[in-house]
């Protein structure tokens, strides 16, 4: 691989907390090349602490600082890893973009600047690595007034956006986020719910299995029309946009109520893992019809492409629209977000911002992230 090419690494600990996946990028005239991917599994104590440190406990701080220091040594494997496999040396690469590990989002607490926090220790991935870090990427948006996130449409509208043609893309991770990409040049994006996160938890839970692989335990079940229409009722899902999610709200105790509120607690669990399903997929298409019924094009990426039924399920939803895998447009699903983190680096690293305001809400254009020197 050539070492004077400016290569970036691209790191994604997403919500699904399903394991690290990363790319070797390079950037040039507006294009992204994706060279390797890469993914690493979290260590299961590794995985059941993050997913702890997603409420609150005992010596929280103490705890989220060693969970920091072990996620960022999962980093550094794997970054070393792919270098080994790309045959170059640390110098060849311009920058690491490692996304850390949400563990609370809240851009909005109490009505003023919230916070979101991910969890990372860039200056031990720089250490480890002899590379230049950037992380936090969020922070600097949910300070300007903004979300924080979504951050990917930016990325998504120079990789998929079609000139004369409104294109929607679609994130299927621990949470769903869409990004409609007008035929003008507009961006709108926002997160629309849970997507995987709900889904897996239920998934380990009655079968011990981390996911219900291509939905096909999902596919064995019936939607609960109750618990469907109660879960659908759930006023995140109305919001206008701008508009971000995650685990702080829908996680097992929302999944619980749902439950207790309509008197399904004894139901079968292939039936609630249909529902799950059939939720994400409504409360996805639903926001593309709502947003962009002109569009023809939805391209779906993220683990929950991988979900075969839930694919179809989006499709029957949205007659007349494609519903495609990103792969067929040039990146495949896994590597799509860990690909955004590498283009987030190149910005700031080039002093551009990368943010957009007509997705987070943020007052103005920034520059995110801060910069952990070799
Ligand atoms: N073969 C498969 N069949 C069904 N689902 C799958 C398959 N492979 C992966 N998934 C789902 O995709 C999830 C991982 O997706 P991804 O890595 O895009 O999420 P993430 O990046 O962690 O989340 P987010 O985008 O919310 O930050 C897994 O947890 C699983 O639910
Ligand atoms: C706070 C946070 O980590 N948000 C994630 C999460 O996972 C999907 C969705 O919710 C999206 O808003 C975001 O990630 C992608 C990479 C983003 O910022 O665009």
């Amino acid at each position: 691989m050539d070492s004077r090419a400016r290569w970036y690494f691209g790191l994604m600990s997403g919500t699904s907390l399903d394991g690290i996946d990363g790319v070797l990028a390079e950037f040039s005239e507006g294009k992204c090349r994706v060279a390797l991917h890469g993914s690493a599994p979290l260590a299961p104590d590794l995985r059941a602490e993050l997913l702890a440190l997603n409420t609150s406990g005992n010596d929280e701080l103490h705890r989220a600082a060693l969970a920091a220091n072990a996620l960022a040594r999962g980093y550094a494997g794997l970054v070393h890893g792919l270098l080994a496999q790309a045959g170059l040396p640390p110098e060849a690469v311009h920058a690491i973009g490692a996304h850390g590990q949400t563990v609370r989002h809240r851009p909005q607490a109490f009505g003023g600047t919230g916070y979101t926090l991910q969890l990372n220790n860039p200056a031990l991935l720089a250490e480890c690595t002899g590379i230049t870090v950037v992380a936090d990427f969020r922070s600097r948006d949910v300070a300007a007034g903004g979300q924080g996130a979504p951050l990917v449409p930016a990325f998504h509208q120079g990789v998929f956006g079609q000139a004369g043609r409104t294109v929607a893309v679609l994130n299927l991770g621990g949470i769903s986020n869409l990004s409609i990409l007008r035929a003008g040049g507009g961006v709108l994006g926002f997160d629309c719910g849970p997507a995987n996160a709900l889904m897996d938890h239920w998934c380990e839970r009655h079968t011990g299995r981390p996911y219900d692989a291509a939905g096909a335990w999902a596919r064995s079940g019936r939607p609960i029309g109750a618990l469907l229409h109660a879960m659908l009722a759930e006023p995140f899902l109305a919001a206008p946009p701008p508009k971000s999610t995650g685990r702080d709200l829908f996680n097992p105790r929302w999944l619980a109520r749902q439950l207790d509120g309509t008197g399904s607690g004894d139901a079968s669990p292939q039936d609630v893992q249909a529902t799950l399903a059939e939720f994400t997929a409504r409360s996805c298409a639903q926001e593309l019809r709502r947003h962009a019924p002109e569009c023809g094009l939805l391209i779906v990426c993220g683990g929950g492409a991988l979900n075969q039924y839930l694919m179809e399920r989006l499709q029957a939803l949205l007659p007349g629209v494609g519903v495609e895998d990103s792969g067929c447009h040039g990146l495949p699903p896994l590597q799509v977000e860990a690909a955004a983190f590498a283009w987030l680096a190149r910005q700031c690293m080039a002093g551009e911002a990368a943010n957009l305001p007509s997705v987070t809400g943020a007052r103005g254009a920034r520059i995110l992230g801060a910069i952990y020197p070799a």
